[in-house]
């Protein structure tokens, strides 16, 4: 997470005039010290492997040549400390260190070294030699020809010397560093304590230094680092005038304004960072994560190994990445504590701060990179001086907080000079604050849930400068435009470390021992350093130096370097103490900036809105259900209705059918005379029973039913359309215009389901059929009623002729003779019939008779052409009626006669058989026929109504009386 905020070097939480009372709590010391002067055995490599850090052999590798995601790998950094271990392969001081990498993070190495024998001294033989001071054992000694400095051995919190006087309170205070030997780690984590040293004075705790020891002064640690020769690394340990004691942490010098230099540390060339670290840091790193403010900066002419120091290389990490792996592991080895850590890296560059995080990625060569806005310093109360807006970035582990600065050492100014190939044109600070809280008891889920721990946020800084190198006037003009800010600001904090004294004004601000102010404001770089320098915070200074003794321009620097140490040893006076413990945003030294207490405000913030919102997500959940139990409950309901809506549709329609059928009838009626189409209506549903008094006459109707019609047309219309008379239909006639309509209607009308069409048709049908079965019931019993109306219409008709007998008699009379006279004529005409039969029979059996007798063909042909009679059939009914032909031969004419005759009898004996047998004749025992006395009756009767009546009654005739008439 990125955030935008401000950023300073430390503010104490209390006014700097107040400083603590009694001593601080020292860290645990080990109360041997064993020199350990071994050569400059790579530390185990750490994750930093960083575009700026330079191998020793190859300064500025690029970014791409160390990788960054190698950091982490265990295996990668015992490949690298297996590479780097072959600088001192047969060492007799060879590091014992064990690196083991612990969880996601690369763990402190371990520093147990064995007390070795090489002597420390480099450039001063181990016996005492012309001109320089042999060194007592268990004293330092603080002789020289023209001047000395001593480090001040005062108890304090950097060197551990307090520990004797203070391991009671040190015992009390639960925050202080944990015992300095971590390799408790359950994970088989070594110790990430300093490396010590066999020193009498230290054991004691006492200074064999010439001058009173301040108790404060014991808070600035100074230490001189001796760069190894440029060509191709130490190879002498003679610098000419120059003698470098790192056991004595002495540094001599015999030439012109010469004199012994004691400080806190002197490391020889032999020395790797990880010595530096753990000597010059390292306790200062875990001073920052217990809650003291602490800056380390390193100070020195160009090219004398500032930047190798401070960031070291990928084999070699120098004082940054090595504070950031102690810090994970601080916190990890603290788990009564939380911690929130946010960073940020910023330049001061030709007098101008930048801010490295938010700049672009520079594209490579080290070009100037075009910086953002410019940050300004600013200072308050409560947070003192401090730079804005600066980008501060939120960091979780150490990988993320090395790529963090490796990204704002991309965005670092570097050039090349006359001494270095990449030299660093701009003063780096970055700055790592650290907010720590007692944690909630595991099992006390109240006190977590409302976030309400037993103490306040603590905020302290770390800051880690790498400043520009001093240097002198280079060729190039853009080189020394810089290296004209660099001068000015290193001298300023020159001045103001020569003129530092503990004295302040009245508002609490230094002052010099004159009373004078001290010119903070005079560069960027003391302004921005003015906390640190006015006593708020530990300090650590590590000078780097270069003694070439061929190069006379060396000498001067070295020099001034080695004062500047001095005196910053002499006069920085630190009263750091750790920062309050702020509650709320709005209390303590860092107030809103307190990024941990606002975040648990904002948790228990959020923690209330989660709540809120909870109970809302339930009422709605709750709500909703209930809408959906509503909405359900609509849905079924609207699913009833619409099926009931279905089902009224269903009926209506069937009502509609059963209506348009009804008024379908209506129409075969009469559309434009509506009472008569509503009774036929009616009437074509009637029962038998319900029309029977009714009249149709429907000889027409029903033949018109079985003509062909569709069986769905309606009964009325076929009735109707029979073209009978209007009088005598029950209903007059009208228009049938509208019955195809309705048919169309019928059929047409999409919302009926063919089933339901074909149910409707079905229950039509069985209507029409029951009404025509009525019909043709009616029919018949209309038929018979109309005979025996005729019948009694005539009756009625004739009523007065009966009353006339003569007249009776004359018509009766003359019935019977027209009944005679058909009788006979129908008897002639089956006279004629049977003989004409008979003469067919007869012409067949000649024809026979001549196939059967070729031979008498000719006579018979002769017999024919001689009377020349006609042959055929007419020939022979007129033979069967007129008398027979006088035969040829006359046994056969004869015999066919007498045929001819019995056949001719033969059926009229049939023809008088059957008028008995129906009554027309009656035969007496005799066997004498005579007309039945009923006979003449039913003529007369017969021919009135002979259209009726189709089989026509045979008449009596007196020619009938016997078969022979
Ligand atoms: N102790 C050392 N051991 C090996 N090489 C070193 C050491 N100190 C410095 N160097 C090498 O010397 C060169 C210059 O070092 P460095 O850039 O750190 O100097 P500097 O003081 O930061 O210079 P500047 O002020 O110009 O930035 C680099 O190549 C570096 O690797």
């Amino acid at each position: 997470m990125n955030m935008t905020s401000t950023s300073a070097l430390p503010q104490p939480s209390r006014p700097a005039t107040n400083p603590p009372d009694g001593s601080l709590p020292p860290l645990p010391n080990p109360k041997a010290r064993k020199s350990t002067p071994a050569p400059d055995t790579p530390r185990a490599a750490s994750p930093y492997q960083l575009s700026k850090l330079r191998a020793p052999s190859s300064p500025k590798p690029s970014l791409a040549r160390s990788p960054l995601s190698n950091s982490n790998s265990t295996s990668n950094l015992s490949a690298v400390r297996s590479a780097s271990s072959g600088l001192a392969p047969s060492s007799p001081d060879k590091s014992l260190r064990r690196t083991i990498s612990i969880a996601s993070f690369p763990q402190p190495p371990n520093a147990t070294r064995r007390p070795s024998t090489a002597s420390s001294i480099s450039g001063i033989p181990g016996t005492a030699t012309p001109g320089s001071v042999k060194p007592k054992q268990g004293s330092r000694l603080s002789t020289g020809t023209t001047s000395s400095y001593r480090s001040s051995k005062t108890p304090s919190l950097l060197n551990g010397s307090a520990d004797g006087k203070s391991i009671l309170a040190d015992a009390r205070d639960p925050e202080a560093s944990p015992a300095h030997s971590r390799s408790s780690s359950a994970q088989g984590s070594v110790s990430t304590s300093a490396t010590t040293f066999e020193d009498a004075d230290d054991v004691t705790g006492t200074s064999k230094s010439n001058s009173k020891p301040k108790e404060t002064k014991g808070n600035v640690l100074v230490s001189v680092r001796v760069r190894p020769d440029g060509n191709g690394g130490e190879t002498s340990r003679n610098h000419g005038e120059w003698a470098v004691d790192g056991r004595q942490s002495l540094i001599s010098y015999r030439g012109k304004e010469g004199g012994d230099y004691y400080y806190d540390n002197v490391f020889t060339t032999h020395e790797n960072n990880a010595k530096v670290y753990d000597s010059a840091a390292k306790r200062l790193v875990r001073r920052v994560m217990e809650g003291y403010h602490g800056t380390v900066f390193a100070y020195g002419m160009t090219g004398t190994g500032k930047t190798f120091s401070m960031q070291g290389t990928a084999t070699s990490p120098g004082v940054i990445p090595l504070a950031i792996t102690d810090i994970f592991s601080f916190i990890r080895e603290t788990p009564h504590r939380e911690f929130l850590l946010r960073v940020s890296y910023l330049e001061i560059y030709n007098e101008k701060i930048h801010d490295l995080l938010s700049a672009p990625v520079a594209n490579g060569g080290g070009a100037a990179v075009p910086q953002q806005e410019e940050i300004k310093l600013r200072e308050d109360s409560k947070r003192g001086v401090y730079a804005t807006p600066l980008k501060e970035e939120i960091v979780q582990s150490p990988t993320q907080l090395l790529r963090v600065i490796a990204r704002g050492d991309h965005a670092r100014r570097t050039s090349s000079t006359q001494f270095n190939s990449r030299s660093s044109r701009s003063h780096a600070v970055v700055q790592i604050v650290v907010e720590s809280r007692e944690r909630v008891p595991a099992g006390n889920s109240q006190d977590k849930r409302s976030g309400i721990a037993p103490g306040g946020v603590r905020v302290s800084t770390l800051s880690l400068i790498d400043l520009a190198g001093s240097e002198r006037a280079a060729d190039d003009k853009e080189r020394r435009a810089e290296g004209a800010h660099i001068n000015k600001s290193l001298l300023t904090l020159g001045n103001i470390i020569s003129k530092l004294s503990e004295n302040k004004d009245k508002q609490g601000n230094p002052i010099d021992r004159e009373g004078r102010h001290l010119p903070y404001r005079d560069s960027k770089l003391t302004r921005l350093l003015q906390p640190a320098l006015s006593g708020n915070s530990l300090v650590s200074i590590l000078c780097t130096v270069q003694m070439v003794s061929s190069v006379n321009a060396h000498t001067g620097e070295t020099l001034n370097t080695l004062k500047f140490a001095a005196r910053a040893k002499n006069n920085i006076v630190s009263h750091a103490k750790k920062a309050e413990e702020a509650y709320g945003s709005g209390g303590g030294d860092a107030g809103s900036r307190v990024l941990l207490e606002r975040y648990r405000m904002e948790i228990q913030a959020l923690r209330g809105q989660l709540d809120t919102q909870a109970k809302a997500q339930a009422e709605k959940e709750m709500k909703w259900d209930e809408q959906q139990f509503e909405k359900e409950a609509q849905a079924r309901h609207e699913e009833q209705v619409l099926e009931m809506q279905l089902a009224r549709t269903a009926l209506k329609e069937r009502i509609e059918h059963l209506n348009r059928l009804i008024l379908s009838s209506k129409s075969t009626g009469v559309n434009s005379h509506g009472s008569l189409s509503a009774a036929f209506g009616r009437l074509s549903r009637m029962s038998a029973a319900e029309s029977g008094t009714r009249s149709l006459r429907s000889s027409a109707s029903q033949s018109t039913l079985g003509a062909g019609h569709s069986s769905i047309r309606p009964i009325s219309f076929m009735s109707v359309n029979s073209n009978e008379p209007l009088g005598a239909m029950p209903f007059s006639g009208g228009s049938f215009g509208n019955e195809e309509d309705d048919d169309l209607g019928e059929f047409g009308d999409g919302k009926a389901s063919l089933q339901r069409q074909v149910t409707a048709l079905q229950a039509d049908l069985s209507d029409k059929n029951r009404y025509i079965s009525t019909l043709e019931r009616r029919l018949l019993q209309a038929r018979r009623s109309s005979h025996s109306r005729m019948s009694m219409g005539l009756k009625t008709g004739n009523a007065t002729i009966a009353e006339h007998p003569d007249v009776m008699a004359l018509v009766r009379e003359k019935d019977m003779e027209i009944n005679e006279l058909r009788i006979q004529l129908d008897d002639k005409d089956r006279m004629l019939a049977a003989l004409r039969s008979a003469a067919r029979h007869r012409d067949l059996a000649a024809v026979t008779n001549e196939s059967q007798l070729p031979e008498m063909k000719p006579k018979a042909d002769a017999t024919s052409s001689g009377r020349n009679s006609p042959r055929g059939t007419s020939d022979m009914a007129q033979k069967a009626a007129s008398p027979p032909a006088p035969p040829t031969k006359s046994g056969e004419k004869e015999e066919d006669r007498r045929k001819n005759m019995d056949e001719v009898s033969r059926m009229l004996d049939e023809m008088i058989q059957g008028r008995v047998e129906s009554g027309h004749l009656e035969k007496n025992a005799m066997g004498n026929v005579r007309i039945s006395p009923n006979d003449s009756r039913r003529v007369s009767s017969s021919a009135e109504v002979a259209g009726l009546n189709p089989t026509p009654l045979p008449t009596d005739g007196a020619a009938l009386g016997s078969p022979q008439t």
